[in-house]
């Protein structure tokens, strides 16, 4: 059995929770949580989380402890735990922005620290996340871990020097994507076309088009000129996009999410 405490159950920590206890781990771990909003760790009873009242309770009764806290409050969260950091502790931080040099120096030097930075679609077990480790964490303590995030979604391991840059291509993109289907979603209801079946068909648009990227062997480039036909409707909404700079908005939105990593980095 292995014992996993979760510091904050919030957004994150609720959907790594219910992820970890809705999948095939669920029997081999033991979950327990602290949040100072009791009713949030209440409401995780029903998913075999075991509520505790402190961050010295988690400690003490876990071998892998999460903090899934705001990064403005993790370094009150850190003083708060370190002296109940042991060498065996491995502490998975999720914190947008905070290194594990940081996380050692505010509890032991020797600390096992790993970064992840998950997304909420791993509530359905449709995450993606990326993970890191420093030089402490063992490869088997290192796997547990990784198997966490496998088996809700997908989980790629990436240098910890880019844990800052990966935000915006899976922590932030739900938010992103969200967004672009709003667009999408609001046409439909304006020219007539009933929200629900829009949603439904657009939502199928963005599952196929995954799909047609990771499995149909073309490139994205390729992909596109397959959907646009010679003075047909693509190609005039596509102009649009170009109009706009599509990309450059991305990439502008990219850079402007990993600059307020920075800026929240300790
Ligand atoms: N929401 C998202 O999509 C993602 C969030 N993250 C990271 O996850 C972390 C948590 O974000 P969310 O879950 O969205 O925020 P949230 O605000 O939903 O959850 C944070 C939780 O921490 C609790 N908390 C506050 N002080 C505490 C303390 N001293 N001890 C224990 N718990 C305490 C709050 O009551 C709250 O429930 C952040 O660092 C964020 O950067 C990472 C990837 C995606
Ligand atoms: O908005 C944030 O700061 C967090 C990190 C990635 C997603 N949510």
């Amino acid at each position: 059995m292995v014992n996993i405490g979760f510091i904050g159950a919030g957004n994150m920590g609720t959907a790594i929770m219910k992820g970890i206890s809705t999948s095939s781990l669920g029997k081999d771990v033991k979950l327990s949580a602290f949040d100072p909003s009791t009713e949030k760790v209440k409401a995780l009873e029903e998913y075999g989380v075991t509520p505790c009242s402190s961050e010295k309770e988690i400690m003490e009764n876990s071998k892998y402890v999460f903090l899934a806290v705001k990064p403005q409050i993790i370094e009150g969260v850190l003083e708060a735990i370190s002296a109940y950091t042991t060498k065996d502790t491995v502490i998975i931080s999720i914190a947008a922005g905070i290194g594990d040099e940081f996380i050692a120096k505010k509890t032991i030097p020797d600390a096992k620290v790993i970064l992840v930075m998950p997304n909420t679609p791993l509530l359905l077990g449709e995450g993606a996340s990326a993970l890191s480790r420093n030089d402490k964490v063992s490869d088997e303590e290192f796997d547990v871990v990784l198997n966490i995030f496998r088996i809700c979604g997908k989980a790629a391991v990436i240098p910890k020097d880019k844990m800052k840059e990966i935000i915006a291509i899976n922590g932030s993109s739900p938010a992103f994507i969200y967004l672009f289907a709003k667009g999408f979603i609001d046409y439909a209801a304006s020219v007539g076309i009933d929200s629900k079946a829009a949603e439904e068909l657009f939502t199928q648009s963005l599952i196929g088009s995954a799909k047609m990227i990771t499995d149909s062997g073309n490139t994205i480039d390729d992909l596109i000129k397959m959907v646009s036909s010679p003075g047909g409707t693509t190609l005039a909404g596509l102009e649009r996009l170009y109009e706009g700079n599509l990309t450059d908005v991305v990439k502008n939105c990219c850079e402007s999410c990993t600059k307020r990593a920075y800026e929240l980095s300790k």
